[in-house]
């Protein structure tokens, strides 16, 4: 697990309904009882909080600590500083304890004159993982301070050493940190302590997914994502458009090649149409579809495309040449289903309902979330790519880890959500996010605006109706 994952798991832990103030209760009072356990009672303790929910766990520990022990606790920087809900309730708390002694450490001078010698443990609740870059101060003097007592007194440190992982850190025993190990963690012993989250969280695709995937890195038009579908054919024309107009909220530019019947329908003016000549794409196409290919991030391949026999042609050539990030939907599954070897290894999402899978694995994902989860997880381990098994909970796995998303209804049944569905994966591939999380994100992302238009319309509505809502989800999972 990494950092950035502390941040999903609090944001997909409060769809659950798990509050921040549950967790920062319970990694307060991990804290305290580690200490006791180790040290005992009756402790001279110094605990010295940051402005932040690292400082936040702080004010929990010295509450817990002062029950039995004589706890001092040190805020260094601005009370008005002090930003989360959260971390205020418990700030508000402390201050109103007359048997907590507590101190407003505004700037450095203060700090240089503090003496610690008569403290027993000293806890580090200054930065966790909201830190960034070198210790500025005040918070650096109280890193030097309190490094003056190492091996003197116990030092405690909350989530990691405050500094860490610059040079300028706090040099201590052990940090108590939450919940499981992060493995950008190195050279400091730690202790685990667990802080209310369910085993859920390890595999469910929540709104967090959507807001670490949706990052708009460029300040110029085309640097937020380029996007090539691929598709249509004589019989559907809807498909590649659903594809591309969910798309185009959330890149910069979407590229539509598809036949020319196809193309003459579509008068979007946010999409850029490329026509094919005649009726379904083929190997004459090659070039100008490989040509596109150059200039996109991503590219969805398959909406609508249709199963002529010059098609299938054009889409195993297609993939034997294009290594760009690709969504493979739809009837260019079918291609990849006889011959798996045209995606191995490439940053690729197979973007399956139950009979494409069964189609593309000769086996029917059948059985419990968790069965279903598993032979997922062992398909995409085979064929090194990303699947994103749809269904009534969408199964997601790139053959090591397996997730699911909860988002959607009965109503996405209508055509055309996959459609809808392959084209945001696409985008979030396009914005640069592997294709693990843009699985997660796009699953969620659709299923929400699919929820959303439920809510208004009930359960009779169209694809267009979710792409319509695309916007509103993203708003609400920013
Ligand atoms: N799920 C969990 O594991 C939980 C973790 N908790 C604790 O929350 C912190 C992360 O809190 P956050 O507010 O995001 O950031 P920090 O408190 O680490 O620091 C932000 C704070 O510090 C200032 N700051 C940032 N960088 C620097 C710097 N280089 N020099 C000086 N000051 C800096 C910034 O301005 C903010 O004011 C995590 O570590 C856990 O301890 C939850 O409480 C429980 C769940
Ligand atoms: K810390």
């Amino acid at each position: 697990m990494r950092i950035e994952d502390v941040y999903i798991w609090d944001i997909n832990a409060k769809w659950l309904g798990i509050t921040p103030f549950q967790l920062m209760e319970n990694a307060g009072a991990g804290v305290a009882r580690v200490i006791e356990d180790r040290f005992g009672k009756g402790l001279k303790v110094a605990v010295f909080c940051g402005t932040g929910n690292n400082g936040g766990d702080g004010f929990v520990a010295a509450r817990h600590l002062s029950f039995e022990n004589d706890v001092t606790v040190f805020l260094v920087g601005d009370e008005a500083k002090i930003r989360s809900e959260e971390a205020k309730l418990n700030w508000n708390i402390l201050k109103n304890l007359e048997f907590v002694k507590v101190e407003i450490l505004k700037d450095s001078s203060q700090i240089r004159s503090l003496d610690l010698s008569n403290f027993d443990v000293i806890v580090d609740a200054l930065l966790g993982a909201g830190t960034k870059g070198e210790p500025r101060e005040p918070i650096r003097s109280a890193i030097e301070k309190i490094n003056e007592y190492s091996g003197k007194a116990k030092i405690v440190s909350i989530d990691l050493p405050s500094g860490y992982p610059s040079e300028v850190r706090v040099k201590c025993d052990f940090a108590v940190t939450f919940q499981w190990d992060k493995e950008e963690f190195r050279d400091f012993e730690r202790v685990i302590v667990k802080i209310g989250y369910p085993r859920e969280l390890y595999h469910l695709v929540g709104p967090a997914h959507v807001k670490f995937a949706f990052r708009r890195k460029g300040e110029h038009k085309g640097q937020n994502g380029k996007l090539l579908v691929i598709g249509g054919s004589e019989n559907y024309y809807g498909a590649p458009y659903l594809a591309a107009k969910a798309a185009s909220y959330l890149v910069d530019l979407v590229f539509l090649l598809t036949p020319e019947t196809v193309a003459r329908k579509i008068t979007d003016p946010n999409l850029i149409v490329r026509e094919a000549k005649g009726r379904n794409l083929s190997p004459e196409h090659l070039n100008m579809a490989l040509e596109l290919a150059e200039r996109v991030d991503a590219i969805v391949l398959g909406p609508g495309i249709g199963t002529s026999e010059e098609t299938k042609e054009f889409v195993k050539e297609f993939l034997r040449r294009c290594d760009k990030p690709i969504v493979i939907d739809a009837d260019a599954l079918k291609v990849v289903a006889e011959d798996l070897s045209l995606v191995k290894g490439k940053k690729a999402v197979l973007t399956p309902h139950a009979g494409e899978f069964y189609r593309l694995f000769g086996v029917r994902p059948e059985g419990s979330l968790e069965e279903k989860a598993k032979l997922v997880m062992e398909k995409a381990r085979e064929s090194d790519v990303v699947v994103l098994l749809k269904g009534p909970y969408d199964i997601i796995s790139d053959g090591r880890g397996w997730y699911y998303n909860r988002t959607g209804n009965r109503g996405m049944t209508t055509g055309g959500t996959g459609d809808v569905l392959a084209g945001v994966v696409g985008a979030f591939l396009a914005l640069g996010n592997e294709p693990l999380r843009a699985a997660q994100a796009g699953a969620f992302l659709v299923g929400y605006a699919g929820d959303l238009v439920k809510e208004e319309k009930g359960e009779a509505f169209t694809a267009l109706d979710v792409v319509n809502k695309i916007v509103e989800a993203l708003r609400r999972c920013e």
